[in-house]
């Protein structure tokens, strides 16, 4: 059986109900990538179907192979995506925004473009101001140069809030151990966890402060100031670069209530890469992730533009640099984000090569309220986004369909905890996530639920 179907834009829809079907598109030729999605009718998603695709000159023709045996399972439909995909990462200068004028709206599309395309982006002329990231980016070479003794004062594992210093290869990503040193904080909150309140609340607490570099605190203070303000600002031109309405008659930004009161940032260095005792050259900065922990991640690269080392994955698994760009940061897309817009808008996978000079960087990760549930990170803007994006949204990501991602299948293979996860809160999928990475400080402060969250796969 075969069907055609007109393309008038950017997507299409079919529904079909056969085992096999080749789907006709008229007018799908482009330079673009064409994503498949199959979505089973109870349910399961298109890793239990075989895709193949083949594009003509001016036509595209899809078969759809049901590769189960013993299963008879139906399509319930064919969501066919046009994607474009990207070889460099877009500017967004934000000096137009406060004005009232005819350049805000090719401003708004060319976020909605890094948005739902990219999942990355730099932004320049942002308003923070010049002495809060040169105070920082002068003050991370002297944290850093902190003896062994003073950053064990600050370790991690001092802290039930995941809040201080891990050493190089501390931590590991896709498997590998990242060569890369680093100091979390967080916006500074007194700690007011209690017998009966939810237990993601002790993920809220104080930072430690190296008390042989007493000028970091004000530093960092005014930096996650700035920063939180800028997200803020930032959000609103996204609620509006993706026509959400906003809410009540304070004009309420609709994306506003998933935050949360806690930022988290951290100071990192990448040392130089070297060979080690067996001669081989530890590449990793920090291997291929998404990011976890936030909304979105504004990220100052605070080192000269000849360091390089940020790439982030295109669609067609393709690693873009992603180099030092002067007066901007780098703002990229947190998983929360993805789920919340129905995979609309990617969490892009990224990574960290190391490179023959030292490295310093420091992700901003705007906080999403704890207390948020799957049901409502999933339902909340769903109904908004399917009238302004038809086909982006419904097709991928019915509640039980965990792959999201619209991306290479490099990307596709990192997890999202808090969709796939047994655990119903963002804040519930954040401690388990933390335990597991930080599983000293998952064993001392968490040990009544250290078993459960560290072998529930
Ligand atoms: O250091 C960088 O440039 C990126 C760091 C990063 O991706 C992260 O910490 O999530
Ligand atoms: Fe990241």
């Amino acid at each position: 059986m075969s069907i055609e179907v007109e393309s008038d834009g950017m997507e299409l829809l079919a529904k079909t109900r056969h085992d096999r079907d080749n789907l006709q598109l008229g007018k799908a030729a482009t330079p673009y990538a064409i994503e498949v999605n199959v979505v089973l009718k109870d349910g399961v998603d298109s890793n239990n179907a075989v895709v193949v695709k083949h594009r003509l000159r001016h036509s595209l023709t899809i078969s759809v192979l049901q590769n189960t045996t013993n299963i008879t399972k139906e399509y319930s439909y064919i969501n066919v995506v046009e994607m474009q995909t990207f070889e460099k990462i877009p500017t967004l200068d934000l000096s137009w925004t406060n004005q009232d004028d005819t350049r805000r709206e090719p401003l708004l599309a060319q976020l909605r473009h890094a948005l739902v395309d990219v999942g990355f982006l730099y932004i320049v002329n942002h308003g923070v101001p010049d002495n809060i990231i040169s105070d920082m980016t002068a003050v991370l070479p002297i944290l850093f140069s902190l003896t062994d003794v003073e950053k064990e004062q600050i370790a991690l594992h001092n802290s039930p809030h995941f809040l201080g210093y891990s050493a190089p290869g501390a931590e590991t990503t896709a498997g590998k151990a990242d060569q890369r040193e680093q100091v979390e904080f967080a916006t500074e909150l007194p700690s007011d966890w209690a017998e009966g309140k939810p237990i993601y609340e002790r993920l809220r607490g104080p930072n430690q402060w190296p008390a042989s570099l007493p000028t970091l605190k004000p530093i960092v203070q005014a930096y996650i100031d700035a920063l939180t303000s800028l997200s803020e600002r930032f959000l609103g031109l996204v609620a509006e670069a993706l026509y959400l309405q906003v809410g009540g008659e304070d004009g309420t930004n609709p994306l506003q209530p998933f935050l949360s009161d806690q930022h988290r940032l951290k100071l990192v260095r990448y040392p130089a890469a070297s060979a080690g005792a067996d001669g081989e050259v530890a590449s990793q900065g920090v291997g291929p992730h998404k990011d976890s922990s936030g909304w979105w991640t504004f990220l100052l690269q605070a080192s000269p533009p000849h360091i390089k080392g940020l790439q982030a994955l295109n669609r067609e698994g393709v690693w873009i640099d992603v180099p030092v760009v002067a007066g901007s940061f780098v703002v990229n897309i947190g998983q929360a984000f993805e789920v919340v817009t129905g995979g609309l808008c990617p969490a892009t996978t990224h990574r960290v090569l190391a490179g023959p000079y030292e490295r310093f960087s420091v992700p901003f990760f705007q906080g999403v309220r704890r207390s948020l549930t799957k049901e409502e990170a999933l339902g909340t803007l769903k109904n908004q986004l399917l009238c302004s994006f038809p086909g982006h949204f419904g097709g991928r990501n019915g509640p039980d369909d965990g792959s999201l991602s619209k991306e290479a299948n490099e990307g596709k293979q990192i997890d999202s905890a808090f969709l796939r996860g047994q655990y119903d809160t963002w804040g519930e999928s954040q401690l388990r996530t933390k335990i597991r990475s930080h599983r000293d400080v998952g064993k001392k402060y968490y040990s009544d639920v250290f078993h459960k969250y560290a072998h529930d796969n």
